[in-house]
């Protein structure tokens, strides 16, 4: 597990993370959210090693990270640096030899995971003759192929198609999957809901809220109800205490604004005919991320 705690850090008067700790767990998928500027890049460059923090400390299992501990953790950085005139397959494999692989290892892993990313007809090509989509697929590659104990990606996902998204992100399950501790920044908020089990949201450089996915939506945003009848559901906006939020036929979803339960509410319906569902809504992560940041 890695464990990041306190963890601070300015460039100049500007103080960009200020007492941010937070877990990335073994097998879990962690989204890592915040605006433009609210410091994930930095912490992820922290957590690598890349720069120094000027307070807190980053663990794995207990234990301070060396440099080479450091060497088997898999990095995709903001700034995607390989190099363009180089093969890809002859690319991919000699990072893995960087990060201490055997050349036959390194090979066999690069086979694999240019495979598995739907590359394996490119393998021979240059990377600059590569679409920026598949070029970012062999990023992915670059970052997985020494078979990393941690992975860190800076939006691994940017200027993905949906094909490729689901390409990458089938690849990184399979990763957690296996015991590996998963840490990847994104914008693409529906991305994030599908793929991870735990939120970091980070805002103005501080945490404002981190957990399980699940519990975070229970514990934040308003709690709503839906509600499906088989007629008309347009009564609802007439009871005192409800406010409807979406209406569709006989769907609506709502918010209880004081004096009226979830129960007064069914009874409502009951007299009404019949009910076909009725259950809380959770909130989105979209909603948790507006309420939170
Ligand atoms: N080397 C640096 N020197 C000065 N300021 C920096 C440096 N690196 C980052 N910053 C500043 O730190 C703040 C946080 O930047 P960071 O890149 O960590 O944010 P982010 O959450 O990754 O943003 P984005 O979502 O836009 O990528 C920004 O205001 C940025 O300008």
């Amino acid at each position: 597990m890695l464990t990041v705690t306190s963890i601070s850090r300015h460039f100049g008067d500007h103080r960009v993370l200020h007492d941010v700790s937070f877990e990335v767990r073994p097998g879990r998928m962690t989204g890592f959210l915040g605006a433009n500027g609210a410091g994930k890049t930095t912490t992820m460059r922290i957590i690598l090693g890349v720069l120094a923090p000027h307070g807190g400390s980053v663990t794995w299992n207990g234990e301070p990270v060396t440099g080479s501990l450091r060497q088997r953790f898999g990095y995709m950085p903001e700034e995607r640096g390989l190099y363009p005139k180089m093969k890809v397959a002859e690319q991919v494999a000699w990072l893995g030899q960087l990060h201490g692989l055997d050349r036959a290892t390194a090979r066999r892993n690069t086979e694999e995971l240019l495979d598995q990313l739907d590359l394996a007809s490119r393998a021979d090509d240059k990377l600059e003759d590569l679409s920026l989509g598949n070029q970012q697929r062999v990023q992915v590659a670059a970052a997985l192929v020494h078979d990393p104990v941690l992975l860190i990606l800076d939006e691994p996902f940017s200027g993905l198609d949906p094909i490729a998204v689901d390409v990458v992100l089938g690849v990184l399950r399979e990763r957690a999957a296996q015991g590996v501790p998963v840490l990847f920044s994104s914008h693409q908020l529906a991305i994030v809901e599908q793929l991870c089990d735990d939120l970091v949201i980070l805002s103005g450089g501080t945490i404002a809220a981190s957990g399980d996915r699940e519990q975070l939506r229970r514990e934040h945003g308003t709690e709503r109800w839906e509600l499906v009848v088989d007629s008309d559901a347009g009564w609802l906006r007439d009871l005192a205490g409800v406010r409807v939020v979406d209406l569709d036929g006989p769907r609506a979803v709502f918010e209880l604004t004081g004096g009226t339960s979830d129960q007064d509410v069914l009874k409502a319906a009951l007299g009404k005919g019949a009910v076909r569902s009725f259950t809380p809504v959770l909130p989105s992560l979209e909603e948790i991320f507006k309420e939170a940041i």
